[in-house]
């Protein structure tokens, strides 16, 4: 059975597959609908993605898409480790701008649910770390926004990483908060 575990941050949530080790290797349910719907966490995913970072320090974020695109996403790591981030961007949220950090990898084999409402970002913490996650509404380009990581006003305790970080244009010239179209 699945174990869920609520993290600080509205419903941001812990979820911890069982893992089944034997003398070939293990078996995982990765994600059961109806043992999630169970827990509480009643949600249909119409996408998966899958991401590949080759060095350690590579930073993804802090991404959202708005309403009528807007994606819950559960996310979890193949190979190596991130620092997964969220951020409450819903400006009636008593949280309204608050973060919350959790290690998802590998090894610790967790995910983390991201709920609508709030951005999204990690930064890698090995080389070679590949993120999958699945995510309730599609792509669209047109919705899609990213909000400045290292936004003062957000505050978030990104770690050190020896050699920096690697951002992509568009997320190294995001908006800041105070300039973001944002959840209501
Ligand atoms: C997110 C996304 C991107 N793309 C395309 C657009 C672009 O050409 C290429 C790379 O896109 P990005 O630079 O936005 O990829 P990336 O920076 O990895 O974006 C992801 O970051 C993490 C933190 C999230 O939370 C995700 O929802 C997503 O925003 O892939 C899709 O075709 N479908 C998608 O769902």
């Amino acid at each position: 059975m699945v174990e869920v575990r609520k993290l600080g941050l509205g419903d941001v949530l812990e979820i911890l597959p069982k893992k089944h080790g034997d003398h070939r290797g293990f078996f995982s349910e990765t994600y059961n609908a109806a043992e999630l719907k169970t827990a509480g966490v009643d949600l249909v995913f119409v996408q998966d993605n899958h991401s590949y970072s080759a060095a350690a320090g590579v930073l993804r974020g802090l991404h959202y898409q708005l309403p009528p695109f807007a994606q819950d996403k559960l996310v979890r790591v193949t190979r190596g480790a991130i620092l997964d981030v969220v951020v409450d961007i819903r400006r009636s949220s008593p949280t309204f701008g608050k973060w919350e950090a959790l290690e998802v990898s590998a090894e610790r084999w967790n995910q983390i649910l991201v709920p609508k409402g709030f951005a999204h970002g990690f930064v890698t913490l090995v080389p070679d770390t590949e993120v999958l996650y699945k995510v309730t509404n599609l792509y669209s380009k047109e919705h899609d926004r990213s909000l400045r990581f290292d936004d003062p006003a957000i505050g978030v305790a990104w770690p050190t990483i020896s050699g920096g970080f690697t951002l992509s244009d568009k997320d190294r010239n995001a908006p800041l908060l105070a300039n973001a179209d944002l959840f209501d």
